[in-house]
């Protein structure tokens, strides 16, 4: 019997939802830091900005003007990267160069009017708005018949190159399935056509059985740290139920997503009592108007900061060229994580 353990020999794990490998380094966690070092920007931000494209009853840059919203408030971006309305055509020389003409629409999804709170500082009932519009937009674009895929997603904090500190997200809908969802899905189709059951239904199963990475769990979501984690505190919500897609959820399990959503990012803020950034979206089913009974409703979590509020994780050198890497276990970071206090620590001061 070898002595090798997951807790303290170097190893690579399998993601099954994207075929992929990362490297983990379970000994290195302990190395002193002499490198860059984030500045934390903790202000007091007020609850409406008059300079601040996303407030209500200002101006946005392009002359247009917000509504005096009271709850969520979604628009078409005015930069999108996406357009509806472009002609189509394709590229391919000796199958070197090979391109085509991509069609979307692009919408920025203002979380509150209030412009000095995140979604951990928000209540039940606003973050339950949130998700209404999510099901919202998602059902009103995927039923566009150019439009195969619905990305809804936020970039939290200026060091994820989140433009504007007013709680918002985005929604990136096109004709093409993107390379993630797309990978996930042929992932996801193989296990269902071997199982005849989704992939997250069994892995959720075995993870609730071993909680070894479990943060939390409600009625209807449970909060994890993925066994194939990259970021150092990187988390998925996963729904107990395989529902397909946002359009599949009850009221009850919608309010529950919204409760998952602040319990996560309350963990994370308390993690090192600093606004916690990250890049966090929705994976489901593509709206190509076949059925994806292999699709199985979860949001991920990106977060890139590793030991501090100012000391993030890096993905250069070895992950660009080889693969992704980290130090501290998926277990310990669930650890961390699931020993912090559930009020928020702006609250307890
Ligand atoms: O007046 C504006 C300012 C910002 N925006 C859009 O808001 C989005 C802000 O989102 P991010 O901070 O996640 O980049 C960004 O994509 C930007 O194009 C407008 O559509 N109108």
């Amino acid at each position: 019997m070898s002595d090798f353990n997951l807790a303290d020999h170097p190893h690579r794990r399998y993601n099954p939802l994207s075929g992929e490998w990362v490297q983990v380094s379970p000994h290195r966690a302990k190395r002193p830091w002499q490198g860059q070092v984030e500045k934390v920007c903790e202000t007091n931000r007020p609850t409406h900005d008059a300079s601040c494209y996303l407030c209500p009853g200002n101006t946005r840059a392009n002359g247009k003007q917000n509504p005096n919203y009271e709850h969520t408030f979604s628009f078409v971006n005015d930069f999108a990267a996406l357009q509806p309305d472009i002609p189509s055509g394709n590229v391919n020389e000796d199958s070197l160069f090979i391109a085509k003409s991509e069609r979307g629409i692009c919408k920025v999804i203002c979380f509150s009017p209030r412009h000095d709170l995140t979604i951990p500082e928000m209540d039940l009932p606003s973050i339950k708005k949130v998700v209404d519009l999510w099901v919202e937009e998602y059902d009103i674009l995927g039923k566009l018949d150019f439009i195969s895929y619905v990305q809804i997603f936020e970039n939290k904090g200026s060091v994820m190159g989140c433009s504007n500190p007013h709680p918002h997200g985005q929604i990136w809908a096109q004709e093409s399935i993107p390379d993630e969802p797309k990978k996930k899905g042929e992932q996801l189709l193989d296990y269902f056509n071997k199982h005849k059951k989704t992939l997250l239904q069994d892995y959720l199963a075995k993870e609730l059985e071993k909680n070894e990475r479990i943060l939390f769990e409600n009625d209807h979501f449970v909060g994890l740290i993925p066994f194939w984690a990259i970021w150092p505190f990187e988390a998925m919500i996963i729904s107990k139920r395989p529902v397909a897609n946002l359009l599949g959820f009850t009221e009850e399990e919608r309010a529950s997503l919204a409760d998952a959503y602040k319990t996560l990012t309350t963990l994370y803020d308390n993690l090192f009592e600093v606004s916690f950034p990250y890049s966090a979206g929705i994976h489901q089913a593509p709206t190509d108007n076949q059925s994806h009974p292999e699709w199985h409703f979860h949001m991920v979590f990106y977060p890139p900061l590793l030991r501090s509020a100012t000391v993030k994780k890096f993905m250069v050198g070895y992950e660009m060229l080889a693969n992704p890497q980290r130090d501290i276990t998926p277990e310990q970071a669930a650890q961390t994580l699931r020993s912090l206090d559930l009020e928020h620590y702006r609250t307890r001061r």
